[in-house]
């Protein structure tokens, strides 16, 4: 047997969704993890402190007893977001980042950014103040092609903005791209990425060959091996710009399986024993607290949980539920397509 104690890990991206959904949800990623910056992306969006601080009571409401779980609260960015709104949130502890979707980019994203002069006294009021902004990077003009508007918008986008906006704290979010990575590698320590877990085990042949398998779809869309080779290095190689940020995104099978099918992988079920796996498949198990406890929360300027999470590797692949429930239609969860001998100890 194989065993490795890390700090409690974090989840630096997670949606939680809101009412059933949230219910059903809320527990999977409380097992496990201590802290998860949470999505904004309700509808409506989640723009202003007071709305940040009723969602943040419907999440802890929605905890089982005794979880040691704290939601971190986000507000989503929008043209008419107010500086001081944003300021007063994040001097009372509520908000610990501000997300930034460019209008249309992904799931319910209608209320982003399309004039990025218009949030220019937002992003100056958050350099001052140190909050850091999280960005859903991708660009949305519809004649670049879906494989590259990551890449697009380092260079339409984020590049433009970092150089407007001295000293603004930036989290890449859901990097999943080597043009991606290289980009951050490149900048300082005001510049951070969240790597997602079915973005290391999954490139765009899973989504598309044999078949076409709409649990696999999510935005940004997996990329070549490449790049999926490219997020491996990044995410076990211990450097401080990369942390963990799962992007679990549940949606029902009904949404999913669907001519029109919705983006998002849901993966709190699974993460920990999956990135174990990676993890030493790549024989660099002693970056994994890096990645998923300790890069996080020196990024967000927060301490390392004192609790602790154990892995054990067993003989017999981990079994999870093949969906979670959820009212009339249930969740499923992210199949790896391999089996798994690593087990999250209770
Ligand atoms: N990642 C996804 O595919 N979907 C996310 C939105 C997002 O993070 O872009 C969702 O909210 O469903
Ligand atoms: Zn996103
Ligand atoms: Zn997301």
């Amino acid at each position: 047997m194989t065993q490795i104690t890390i700090p409690r890990p974090d989840d630096w991206h997670l949606h939680l969704r809101d009412g059933a959904m949230l219910k059903a949800v809320a527990p999977e990623t409380a097992r496990h993890f201590g802290r998860a910056i949470i999505m904004p992306n309700l509808v409506p969006p989640v723009v202003t402190g007071a709305q940040a601080s009723a969602y943040r009571d419907r999440i802890l409401k929605a905890l089982p007893e005794g979880a040691e779980f704290e939601p971190l609260m986000v507000l989503y960015l929008t043209e008419d977001t107010d500086p001081e709104d944003v300021a007063a949130a994040h001097a009372s502890g509520l908000v610990k980042a501000v997300k930034l979707y460019p209008a249309g980019a992904t799931t319910n994203s209608a209320s982003g950014v399309k004039d990025f002069d218009k949030v220019r006294p937002v992003l100056e009021k958050m350099a001052e103040i140190g909050l850091p902004l999280c960005v859903h990077g991708e660009v949305t003009a519809p004649e670049i092609d879906i494989f590259d508007r990551e890449a697009v918008f380092i260079d339409r986008v984020l590049d433009p903005v970092l150089r407007a906006v001295k000293g603004l704290r930036v989290v890449m979010e859901h990097v999943t791209t080597k043009d991606g990575v290289e980009y951050v590698k490149s900048q300082g320590d005001d510049m951070g990425a969240t790597i997602t877990t079915h973005h290391l085990i999954i490139n765009r042949n899973h989504i598309l060959v044999g078949g076409i398998k709409p649990h696999y779809y999510c935005l940004p869309v997996a990329k070549r091996e490449v790049h999926r080779l490219a997020l491996v290095e990044a995410a076990t190689s211990g450097n401080p710009h990369f942390f963990l940020g799962t992007d679990s995104a549940p949606h029902t099978d009904n949404a999913k399986e669907n001519p029109c099918g919705c983006a998002g992988c849901f993966t709190a079920t699974n993460t920990m024993a999956l990135l174990a796996h990676i993890f030493e498949a790549e024989g660099k198990l002693e970056k994994l607290a890096k990645f998923a406890s300790e890069n996080g929360p020196a990024f967000y300027r927060l301490p390392v949980n004192a609790a602790t999470l154990t892995l054990t590797k067993t003989d017999e692949a981990a079994q999870w539920p093949a969906k979670i429930a959820v009212e009339d239609s249930p969740v499923t969860v992210f199949d790896p397509g391999f089996p798994c001998f690593w087990h999250v100890q209770d």
